[in-house]
């Protein structure tokens, strides 16, 4: 049976991944230092080890002792708003951390990895509707940055025949296991879809829009929401077409992972309402820094070269499933 060690595998997506991988006959050996994850997020039959990627000891201990034969890497730090902040955490825990994987993954001969990246890595095109892959990188926030500068690592490091690496840049997570297993979780929650759930609950007085000037119809941003099971299915098609090549010269492509659909953060508000049929504040606020007015996917190539199709592209049902994972909560 093929291992994959899993950083991050407790956390949102890590978790439904997880559950992709264990129903595509995949053994996960999940690695979380909890700091933003769940020990009940983690399906019962796999393995866990709490700990941090940054341990470069715990990481020559877990490829000794065990027969890993490729990583899928979700261990991040993961709010934009927060790394203008607080940047060098990010370049730390995103960066570094990342390093200190991929230095043990080249010493113990371990070469598949499928790495976690993001829209955010695009930052504010001028002139394009949907982003396709070839762009020029310009983060506009070091979350951004802190990711991009680990897709150069994979690109360089796979350049030198040491690695088979695919980034797949991930729009705006959304949406929860159907059959309500396992969920979003943050901690504290910055998400707009999760937050607007907690107003339709009642568990917060309103929902704040974080800027209604941006040069879009609505004045509000707009993103690009892709279900979590959709991004969980893309990733299991990553490891299977890493694993497939058979080649040790040395692979990296990146792949974009959205819908295609934007949506501005009043369809959220109004998707919200209709979803739940509830009514709540919304209330007005100024931009938060470090977002872009606009990040909407091209796909074509994931669905082209990796055979991937979401299943749950409607924006309604995304809040549904999230729905009835949070309403209760
Ligand atoms: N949520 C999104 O919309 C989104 C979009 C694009 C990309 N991403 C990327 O996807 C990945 C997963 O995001 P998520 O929404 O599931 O976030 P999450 O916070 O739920 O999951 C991240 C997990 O990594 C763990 N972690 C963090 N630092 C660690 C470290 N140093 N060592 C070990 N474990 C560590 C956390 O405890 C958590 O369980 C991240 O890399 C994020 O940057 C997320
Ligand atoms: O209370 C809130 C929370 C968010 N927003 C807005 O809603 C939009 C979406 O914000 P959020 O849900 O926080 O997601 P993003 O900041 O777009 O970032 C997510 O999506 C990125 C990919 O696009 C990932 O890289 C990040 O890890 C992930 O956090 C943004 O315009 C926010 O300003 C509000 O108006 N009110």
């Amino acid at each position: 049976m093929t291992t994959v060690l899993i950083p991050g595998g407790a956390g949102f997506i890590g978790s439904h991944t997880v559950r992709a991988l264990q129903t595509s006959g995949f053994e996960s050996i999940i690695l979380d230092n909890l700091s933003n994850g769940h020990k009940s997020s983690i399906p019962e039959n796999s393995l866990f080890i709490e700990g941090d990627i940054q341990n470069r000891a715990l990481l020559d201990e877990i490829f000794t002792q065990h027969k890993i034969d490729a990583v899928i890497h979700f261990a991040a730090f993961i709010e934009a708003g927060e790394s203008v902040v607080n940047p060098l955490a990010f370049y730390s825990n995103n960066t570094g951390g990342t390093l200190c994987l991929l230095e043990a993954m080249t010493e113990h001969g371990i070469r598949p990895i499928v790495f976690s990246s993001t829209a955010a890595v695009y930052g504010q095109q001028e002139t394009v509707a949907t982003l396709s892959e070839d762009l020029p990188k310009k983060p506009i926030n070091p979350y951004g940055e802190s990711k991009w500068a680990v897709e150069c690592m994979l690109r360089d490091t796979a350049a030198t025949g040491a690695l088979d690496a695919i980034a797949l840049r991930y729009f705006n997570a959304a949406g929860s296991d159907p059959e309500g297993k396992t969920g979003e979780l943050h901690d504290p929650e910055t998400h707009l879809i999760p937050l607007v759930l907690q107003a339709a609950s009642g568990k917060r007085s309103s929902i704040k829009v974080f800027g209604t000037d941006y040069g879009t119809p609505d004045g509000t941003c707009i993103r690009d929401y892709i279900h979590v099971c959709d991004l969980a299915s893309a990733h299991v098609k990553a490891l299977e077409h890493l694993l497939a090549l058979g080649s040790t010269k040395g692979f990296y492509d990146a792949f974009n992972l959205g819908t295609g659909n934007g949506f501005s953060v009043r369809a959220v508000i109004e998707s919200a309402k209709r979803v739940t049929g509830t009514d709540f504040a919304v209330v007005e606020e100024g931009r938060r820094a470090g977002d872009p007015a606009v990040l909407v996917a091209d796909s074509s190539k994931a669905r082209k070269h990796l055979g991937w199709e979401p299943l749950y592209p409607s924006l309604d049902d995304m809040v549904a499933h999230a729905w009835n994972f949070l309403k209760d909560r």
